[in-house]
């Protein structure tokens, strides 16, 4: 499990492993400071071979400490170093306090408000300004710290501008630095996954600074799944993998749910149905070999085949129309079998009218997979709240609004995107960040949200709890994405899923050193 953690954890961290008396906030401060420019030599080893010239822009809280001790070490490299200072010294914060003095003895620093460093010509720009404990836009001077064009711009913990917890630019997306390089310290933090972050961090190493590991933050990466989780024991036979039954829409609106239907099939459920009203019959009969068919007309015929037990889960939505949709979604969820269920497209949709409607019949054992838009139709309040811009840090985020979606909803919320965070009514929560090493394009094609439907009902069918069901189908999903790379659509994402179960032992193994080289780690500098 990779570890991501908001501002508030981290300071946490820090403070716990300051009482316990092994470290200062002095000593981390400089292990930071040291870590940055451990990894610029190793981002840009060119830079090592002789002395360069550098700007560190200095914020007035701990973020500008890590700067100073930053100009201090290049200095002793031999490089020409400028600092400018946006604040008063005498109002930064103890430790900052004290390697603005110790850089002072090298060193002048320019009042970043008197001096102009537009147009400075320098080998290397730090971002030195704010880290987490950005609370407003940037203005003024300091904003014009962040046009500066150089050729290489590293940020210190975060890029200035980008909210820690929530990666939304405070104020406009043009309001931060973007940077080739940001180097944040021992666990990445929201903010570098989320929203605008992966748009202005460049790439992301994640540096030790010795902090003693504690038990995870609240929210985790998705990590790639187990693959023994996802094979089949040798001796069971197909119910004991799960049936899974797909709704599909009438006559000519079928694709998405076969679609997902084979999804499910391929990620392992034993049998798959398609429950085809009268008039979609032949045409579903005519596109299907693998897949099961059953004429749904109904709620009574729905009813009447929920009564099989061999049914395991269901998957509502893909193309079902939403009429459909609203006749036979309170049926699957008050049915006594409660099998489990992926609400997904017009499964929701069917319900903006009466979203509580929906909330008072779903149980723990549901699973919904909306977009931005069919979030927004189920949770107007709470999307616009999100959609509102972000004028103060921490600014309201993807995890907030999933988090309350899920307590609700009552259920697992998947809420897609690059950053796709899905969350439960309890509060456990996971993102899956399609972004850096893991950044997949091609999906942004027609169908592919009706195969992640396919794959979590595939996977509830197999017994996965809703939140293991809805992360490893997230992953898998993205994973198929990248395997198959340019080109794809939304029928490849299944027809590849074979090769990437396949190469799961050692997928996993080169997924971590992918996630690390996003999240890269470098070791302890002291
Ligand atoms: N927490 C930890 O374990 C560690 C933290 N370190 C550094 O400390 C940083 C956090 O330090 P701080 O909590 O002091 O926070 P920052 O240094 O990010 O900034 C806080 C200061 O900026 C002011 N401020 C916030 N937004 C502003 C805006 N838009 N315009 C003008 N002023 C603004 C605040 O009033 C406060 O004075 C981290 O990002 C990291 O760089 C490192 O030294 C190593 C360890
Ligand atoms: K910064």
């Amino acid at each position: 499990m990779l570890e991501i953690l908001t501002a508030t954890e981290m300071r946490a961290r820090e403070q716990v492993a300051i009482e316990s008396g092994g470290v200062t906030g002095l000593d981390l401060m400089e292990r930071a400071g040291r870590a940055v420019v451990d990894a610029v030599f190793a981002e840009w080893p060119e830079l090592a071979q002789t002395p360069q010239t550098a700007a560190v822009l200095c914020g007035p809280g701990n973020n500008g400490g890590d700067g100073f001790v930053i100009a201090r070490l290049l200095k002793a490299w031999g490089w020409e170093v400028g600092v400018y200072l946006y604040g008063d010294p005498e109002r930064l914060p103890p430790d900052a306090r004290i390697n603005h003095d110790r850089w002072c003895a090298m060193g002048s620093v320019h009042d970043l408000a008197q001096a102009s460093v537009e147009g400075l010509k320098v080998a290397l720009m730090v971002d030195a300004l704010f880290g987490t404990g950005l609370r407003r836009p940037l203005e003024g001077v300091a904003q014009q710290g962040l046009n500066q064009v150089a050729a290489r711009v590293v940020a210190v913990d975060l890029p200035s501008g980008l909210c820690s917890d929530s990666g939304r630019v405070l104020g406009t997306v043009s309001n931060a630095v973007r940077a080739a390089l940001t180097v944040t310290f021992h666990a990445p933090k929201l903010g570098h996954v989320l929203a605008d972050g992966p748009a202005v961090c460049g790439r992301v190493m994640v540096a030790d600074i010795a902090l003693a590991a504690q038990a995870g933050g609240a929210v985790r990466l998705v990590a790639p799944p187990d693959a023994q989780s996802l094979t089949k024991a040798e001796t069971a036979h197909k119910f004991g993998h799960g049936h899974a039954l797909i709704l599909t829409g009438g006559a000519g609106t079928t694709g998405a749910a076969r679609l997902a239907a084979r999804a499910a099939l391929r990620i392992g459920a034993g049998v798959v149905t398609l429950g085809v009203p009268p008039s979609a019959q032949m045409e579903v009969a005519a596109q299907i070999t693998a897949l099961m068919l059953r004429r749904i007309e109904d709620g009574k015929t729905l009813y009447a085949a929920l009564t099989d037990k061999r049914i395991t889960a269901l998957c509502l939505g893909p193309g079902m129309g939403t009429a459909r949709a609203r006749d036979l979604v309170p049926v699957v969820l008050r049915h006594e079998s409660a099998p489990r269920v992926v609400l997904d497209a017009d499964a929701l949709t069917a319900f903006a009218d009466a979203p509580e409607t929906l909330f008072g019949l779903l149980h723990e054992g549901c699973v919904l997979t909306p977009h931005g838009g069919e979030f927004a139709r189920l949770f107007p309040d709470i999307a616009a709240r999100l959609a509102a811009p972000a004028t103060q840090g921490p600014a309201y985020s993807k995890v907030e609004a999933t988090r309350e979606a899920a307590k609700r909803a009552g259920c697992v919320v998947l809420l897609k995107g690059a950053d796709t965070v899905i969350a439960a009514p309890d509060g456990a929560c996971a993102i899956h960040a399609a972004a850096y090493g893991r950044a997949a394009p091609w999906l942004a094609t027609a169908g592919a949200g009706d195969v992640l439907a396919g794959f979590v009902a595939g996977l509830l069918a197999r017994g996965f709890p809703p939140m293991q069901a809805a992360e490893t189908a997230a992953w898998l999903h993205g994973e198929c994405a990248r395997c198959f790379g340019p080109g794809l659509i939304a029928e490849d994402l299944p027809e590849v899923l074979p090769k990437v179960l396949r190469a799961l032992p050692d997928q996993a193994a080169r997924a971590s050193s992918r996630m690390s080289a996003l999240l890269a780690n470098s070791n302890p500098s002291t």
